[in-house]
Order: structure tokens, then sequence, then C-alpha cells
């Protein structure tokens, strides 16, 4: 596309008319640039992209975006802000490609990655193509692509969706994290559907309070449904048991589907049933119901398959074929998922590094844990300090035996974040092991029949970030080896 085409996008008050290279491609990172490409210049939390302008005009950069003026043998068009002008031309080049599909985006602190393979397996039951982006990895149609972020930059994003348009898919689902709706990277997405799973504490290393990071999930459904095309309804997917939800209510245009156990809503579950094997509950959806077992395990699982269950409804899919779609499902990889070695005791490895995921995870294992809960619990470097100490109290209220350990130290000194988890519980029971392989060979080789442990955190992780290195580590595999290193023994 020439360099005058793609700007018009801009609609800009002040046309550019200086040279008109063709553009090959549009990149934020001076590593990628090929000949032709227009390169943007985003200001950094780490570096600042404009330093690499010049740089990215020896490797071929065709035309650079930036915020202020820079020196360059190339044309360089001054924005008042280059993320949001790259999130528009990255839509522009790679030619809208979210209004060629279906496009579910899903928010919420926790709930965001279950709910997207749920919704994964609905469509897919429906012999639909379908296009996946999350914390887990990028799918497009067959093909599967390692991903740095839960929800990439624009241009990543943009180029995903070209490519799954390419690829004829026509559902595409994915996770929308708040940094995402903060920094703009969804700019540009035209959603059809917007779920909300809920809003607890996290991220306040980057939202700083809780208000603000609520202003930023508010934003994925201000931005959606304000003009009412006929034949492309939106809806905003919101769960009833949320307060949040009013102010969501408010800030759509959207068609709002509300779903919940506690209060009132549209698709709601009552009699539910939890146990080791699965969990039960009745559905009621208007004048439907319909009684749901599930293999699944948890209250929360019940709310990741209400608002599965809404996103399909409103996409118009058929209510009893959805729920034969959610039935099957065994689980998702690293979410409560259960590692069995002929051991006599469960051993779980669980994603939750939040307070509210750890809670509920382990008012679940509560459930039906007949003598002990050993919990390896740790909280990530360089992310939310204030959730340690919470972490660290909810593992000692729900656990009879607490094991703090590593998750993750990136920049910061393991021995501290573990000093900062222990003052929120000065006098309380618990043992601190940093080795998190060391923590999970202790809690297996200690727990006995009727015990429940817990490995909360890392999930489908398959790395320890210490310092700048990435070591591999998985907890799947030291639960199995540590099993098999006591059946051994025994
Ligand atoms: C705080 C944050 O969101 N940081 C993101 C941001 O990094 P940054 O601001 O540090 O970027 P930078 O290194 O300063 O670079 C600035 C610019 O210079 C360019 N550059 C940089 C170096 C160079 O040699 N050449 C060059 O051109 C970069 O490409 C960039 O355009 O831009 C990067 C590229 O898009 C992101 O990968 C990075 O996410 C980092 C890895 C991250 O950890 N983000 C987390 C906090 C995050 O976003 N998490 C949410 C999920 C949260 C959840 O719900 O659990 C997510 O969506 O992933
Ligand atoms: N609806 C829910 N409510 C509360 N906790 C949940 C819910 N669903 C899952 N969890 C807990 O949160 C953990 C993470 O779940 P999931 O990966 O689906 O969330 P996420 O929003 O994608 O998280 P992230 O963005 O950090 O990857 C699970 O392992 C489980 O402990
Ligand atoms: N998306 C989350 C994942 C946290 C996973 C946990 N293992 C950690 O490293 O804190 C984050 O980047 O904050």
């Amino acid at each position: 596309m020439k360099l005058h085409k793609l700007l018009s996008y801009l609609h800009s008050l002040f046309t550019y008319e200086g040279e008109n290279p063709e553009i090959t491609s549009i990149e934020n990172d001076n590593r990628k640039v090929i000949d032709g490409s227009l390169f943007v210049c985003i200001k950094g939390y780490t570096v600042d992209g404009h330093d690499f302008a010049q740089l990215a005009v020896e490797h071929g950069a065709a035309a650079v975006i930036a915020e202020r003026p820079l020196d360059l043998d190339v044309p360089v068009i001054v924005v008042r802000d280059s993320s949001r002008a790259m999130a528009v031309l990255a839509d522009a080049f790679y030619g809208h490609p979210t209004q060629k599909m279906r496009l579910i985006g899903i928010t919420g602190t926790n709930g965001k990655t279950t709910t997207s393979h749920l919704l994964e397996k609905i469509f897919e039951d429906r012999h639909e193509k379908t296009g996946l982006i999350g914390t887990m990895y990028t799918k497009i149609a067959d093909t599967v692509y390692e991903t740095k972020n839960t929800t990439p930059d624009s241009v990543t994003l943009q180029k995903a969706f070209h490519e799954m348009a390419e690829a004829s898919v026509s559902t595409a689902i994915m996770e929308v994290s708040s940094h995402a709706l903060e920094l703009g990277r969804v700019h540009g997405c035209d959603y059809d559907i917007a779920v909300f799973t809920n809003l607890t504490q996290d991220h306040l290393d980057f939202h700083k309070t809780m208000d603000r990071y609520r202003q930023a999930k508010s934003l994925f459904f201000s931005q959606l449904g304000n003009a009412y095309i006929e034949n492309r309804p939106k809806y905003a997917v919101l769960n009833a048991d949320d307060e949040a939800t009013a102010d969501f209510i408010k800030a759509t245009a959207a068609t709002v589907v509300t779903y919940g156990i506690d209060n009132e809503a549209d698709i709601r579950a009552k009699d539910i049933k939890i146990d080791a094997n699965g969990t039960s509950f009745t559905l009621t959806a208007g004048k439907e119901e319909r009684y749901i077992q599930l293999k699944l395990i948890g209250k929360f699982s019940v709310y990741n398959v209400l608002s599965a269950i809404s996103a399909a409804l409103c996409a118009g899919n058929d209510l009893d074929e959805t729920i034969r779609s959610i039935e099957d499902i065994k689980g998702v990889a690293g979410r409560f998922e259960l590692i069995s070695a002929n051991q006599d005791f469960p051993v779980i490895v669980d994603y939750a590094h939040t307070p509210d995921s750890l809670e509920n995870v382990l008012k679940t294992v509560g459930e039906f844990a007949r003598k002990k809960i050993y919990v390896i619990v740790g909280c990530g470097g360089d992310r939310d300090k204030t959730k340690r100490p919470i972490m660290a109290q909810i593992a000692c209220s729900l656990a009879t035996d607490p094991i703090f350990t590593s998750d993750n130290p990136r920049s910061e000194d393991a021995a501290q974040i573990l000093r900062d988890m222990e003052a929120g519980v000065v006098g309380k029971e618990y043992t601190v092991i940093e080795d998190r392989r060391q923590a999970i060979a202790y809690a297996v080789s200690k727990a006995e029949e009727g015990d429940v442990v817990l490995i909360a955190g890392k999930g489908h992780e398959t790395y320890q970030l210490v310092g700048d290195e990435v070591l591999h580590f998985d907890d799947r595999e030291e639960a199995e080896k540590a099993i098999q290193s006591r059946l051994g023994s025994v």
C-alpha cells in the first residue's frame, strides 16, 4: 500500500503531501524492519522507540511515524499518539480483518483463558474454523504460535487477524487484558461480543488503584456497540454477581446479557453440586431449564461455563449443542489440572496467581479434602507487590500446610518476595522453601491418603524467570517426578 493511501486512514485534518513510497509492513521494533517498512516510534516503559528510528532507516524503513520531529532521510510523520496511529494504520494495512469474522473478546481478572478455551471448543464442535489469542498461545486455524503477551500490540494483533481471515476463520476468540485496554492495543478491533468475567485485585503495580483498574476494563464496554448496525448486533456479556457490572452496563450502548449464580441474571445456575470428579448444576436461560454435568471443578468453573454459554447464545448457537460441547470438556491445561501417577491423594496444578483465584481454588479443594491441604504458592517478581501478604494470608487461612516458594522472581530477590509474603502472616504456621522444585517434592513426600496437594501460580508455564534467565520449569513435570520418587522409595 502507498504511504499516502495508508495515512489517509488517520483522517488527519492536515494532509501529508511529501514522498509517497510503497509500504511493505508496519513495525514498531527496528529489529523487525524490512525494506519498505513504516517504522512507528513508541515511547515504552523501558526505552524510547524514537531512539531506534535511525537504525530502522538503516535497515530499510521507508517512512517513520513519531511523536516529535526527527532528522532522518525518509519522511517523518508526526502524530499526537503513535500507539493510537499504529492501531489505526495496522487495521487499515491488513484490510480491516476483524470486520470479516465474528470476534469475541474476554476481559476480567480471572477466567479469561478458561472461558476462551470453552468457547473455542463450542465453535469447533460446530465445525467452524476458529482463531484464538491469549495467555497460552495464538492459534490461527490449525497452527499454534508462541505469544509474549496475553493481548499483543496492535500490529501483531491485526497481522494475526489478517492471517485468520486468509485461513477462512469465521470466529476469533481473544483475551483482552487491562494493560491492552489501557495502552490501546485493541483499538480497531471490531468486537461482536464482549465478555466480562470478574474484577478483583491484581496488576496494581500498573494501574495503581482498583478504580483505575476498573476504568481500564470499562473501556472495553464503552467502546462497544455505539452504532446500531442492523445485521451486526453487539453484545456485552456481564457477570451479574460482580459489582463492576453496574458500571459496565452504564458504559455500554450494546445489548446487555447477564449471567450469574447469586443475583438475578438472564442466564443463571442454581443447585450447584461440587465434588472431586466434577460439578453439576441446573441452568436457566429464559424459559429454558437444563441439568448440566461438568467435568470441570468448582464454583468458579460454573461462572466460566455460564459466560461461555451466554456468549454462544449471543452468537446464535443452539443451547443443547452448546451444553454438549461444554459437558465434554475435560479441562484446560494448567487450570485445576490433576496430576495422576498412581498416588493415593490428588495433586492439582492450578494457575491461581491472584488473591481471588487462590481463595476460590482453595475453597474448592476444601470441598473434597478430607484431611490436610498442602498449598505451594509464591508471588511473581516485578508484579503487584500488594498482593503478596494477602495471598499468604489466604494460603494460611484456607490450607492446613502452606508452603511459600518462588514464582518467577524476575529482576527481584526471591528471598525478599518471600519476606513480603511472610509480613502478612506473622504468628501463623507455614513453611518457606525458596526452591520451587524442593517445595513440590516436600509437599508430595509428606502427603497421605485423604490429603490434597495444590501447586498454585504457574499452571501451564514451562519456565521459571530468574533475572534475565528463562529456566525450564514445569510444575506438572516436577509433581510427577516427586510422585515417582515417593512411590519408588515406598
Ligand atoms: C508494561 C508493558 O505492558 N510492557 C509492554 C511494552 O514494553 P515496553 O513499554 O517496556 O517496551 P520497550 O522495551 O520500552 O520498547 C519501546 C519501543 O521500542 C521498541 N524497541 C525496543 C528495543 C529495541 O532494540 N528496538 C526497538 O525498536 C519496541 O519494539 C517498542 O515499540 O511493549 C512490549 C511490546 O508490545 C510488550 O511486550 C511489553 O509487555 C511486557 C512483556 C509485559 O510483561 N507486559 C505485561 C505487564 C502485560 O502487558 N500483561 C498483560 C496480561 C496481564 C494479565 O491479565 O494477566 C498482557 O496483555 O500481556
Ligand atoms: N471465573 C473465575 N473466577 C475466579 N477465579 C477463577 C475463575 N476462572 C479461573 N479462576 C482461577 O484463576 C486461575 C487462572 O485462570 P485463567 O487462566 O482462566 O484466568 P486468566 O484471566 O486468563 O488469567 P491470566 O490473564 O493471568 O492468564 C485458574 O487457575 C483458577 O485458579
Ligand atoms: N499474566 C500474569 C501471569 C502471572 C503468572 C505468575 N506465574 C507470575 O509470574 O506472577 C502476569 O504476567 O502478571
